[in-house]
């Protein structure tokens, strides 16, 4: 299987991709390659990589596998980068962007060389990007999405699934466009829809700025996802334009009739809409990790006064709620301060949020 991966792009998903081959395949080499030196360097320093290439052709010719983790649009950059380059046979190449229609044209140029391209979607992210942001569990539980364009492919996907078993991800097939279909319904249109709720926010926070500090749970839990990186998400919805302008449309529809419902007063179809959302949300299967955060910090509002930190921790303690970190991250105004907390499970971290809001802390997952 030969024990050289090349991974293009060391950000959250190329450091946690090579953190969780590393932890399944201690004799692996991992090698990094990132456009910003000083990501290389502090993939180095964080162990996330054993060594760093100069330059793509240098990582790339020895390598057995190789991962691109870089932003969709570099990602068919560096697919035509590869295409030109001198590759050992039998390479495996895979990607990890969150759309695969675009990228697995792109790797049509790789058909005439002696490799295997298999898109894939490993389901789990964060608003948090970059090497620093890195986990090795980030994956676990999750779904990880491969589109293999060619049957005979299925000797190369169990090569590829046992480099990255380290995942523990769910391992299933799509074709390109029914993944981007999907991935549009419950990811990139929701981050649409996140960031158009704070850009509502900031419009209005600028004629009444203590709308940003009333912003609170409800507002905090629906935008976290907002935060997460510009680049990235512009070369998801460019790369994913029919299937999002149709789920636009749909969705304006949809907001039509709410806005008749109460326009018009309309009890029993208000009702109705929230009845059929909670049903449906409630239904929703629990994962351990996924589309949730795999990060369990917990961030409260806390009023700066002695004694403060033990009282939370005093109303966790008694729920059996344990605590592996505890930190005071700011003061504002000399008013408030912010905690944060760190579980070691979600299960903790959502326990104590519900508790904490029970006795009126703002507790909330994402600063
Ligand atoms: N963040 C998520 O939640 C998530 C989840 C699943 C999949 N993805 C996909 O994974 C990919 C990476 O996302 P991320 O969150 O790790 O982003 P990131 O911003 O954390 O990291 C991207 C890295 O790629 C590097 N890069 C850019 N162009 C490059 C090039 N030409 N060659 C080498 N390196 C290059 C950047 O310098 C950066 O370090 C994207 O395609 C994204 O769509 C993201
Ligand atoms: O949890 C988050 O913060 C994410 O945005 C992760 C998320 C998602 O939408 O679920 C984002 C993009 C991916 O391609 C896959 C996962």
């Amino acid at each position: 299987m030969g024990k050289n991966v090349l991974i293009a792009g060391l950000g959250l998903i190329g450091g946690s991709l090579a953190l969780a081959v590393k932890k399944e395949h201690p004799e692996a080499v991992i090698t990094g390659f990132d456009v910003n030196e000083r990501v290389m360097k502090t993939a180095l320093a964080l162990d996330v990589i054993d060594i760093s290439a100069p330059t793509l052709s240098d990582g790339a010719k020895d390598a057995d596998l190789i991962i691109i983790a870089a932003p969709i649009r570099q990602t068919v950059a560096i697919i035509h980068d590869l295409a030109a380059l001198p590759l050992k046979e039998g390479a495996i190449i895979t990607d990890a962007g969150s759309t695969k229609k675009t990228v697995c044209e792109a790797a049509e140029a790789l058909k005439e060389r002696p490799v295997t391209f298999i898109g894939g979607h490993p389901m789990a992210g964060s608003h948090k990007s970059g090497v620093e942001a890195s986990r090795v569990r980030l994956f676990e539980n999750a779904y990880y999405i491969f589109t293999p364009s060619r049957s005979e492919h299925e000797r190369t996907m169990i090569r590829l699934q046992n480099w990255l078993k380290g995942t523990k991800a769910r391992f299933i097939r799509l074709d390109p466009d029914t993944h981007d279909f999907f991935a549009g319904t419950i990811s990139h249109f929701p981050h649409i829809v996140a960031a158009g709720l704070v850009h509502q926010l900031k419009e209005e926070g600028q004629k009444e700025p203590v709308l940003n500090d009333l912003a609170a749970g409800g507002f905090r839990d629906i935008t976290r996802i907002a935060s997460a990186s510009p680049v990235m998400w512009r070369d998801i919805l460019l790369s994913n334009k029919e299937v999002l302008l149709a789920i636009i449309d749909q969705w304006q529809k949809k907001m039509h009739q709410v806005r008749s419902m109460i326009e018009e007063g309309n009890e029993d179809a208000l009702h109705s809409f929230f009845q059929t959302a909670k049903h449906t949300r409630d239904a929703l299967p629990v994962r351990k990790k996924g589309a949730i955060p795999s990060f369990y910090d917990l961030f409260v509002d806390v009023p700066d006064h002695p004694g403060v930190i033990s009282d939370v921790t005093g109303l966790l303690a008694k729920d059996r709620i344990s605590i592996t970190n505890i930190r005071i991250l700011e003061t504002r105004e000399d008013i408030t301060g912010v905690l944060r907390l760190s579980f070691r499970a979600e299960e903790d971290q959502l326990k104590a949020k519900s508790l904490l809001r029970e006795n009126l802390y703002d507790a909330y997952e994402a600063p």
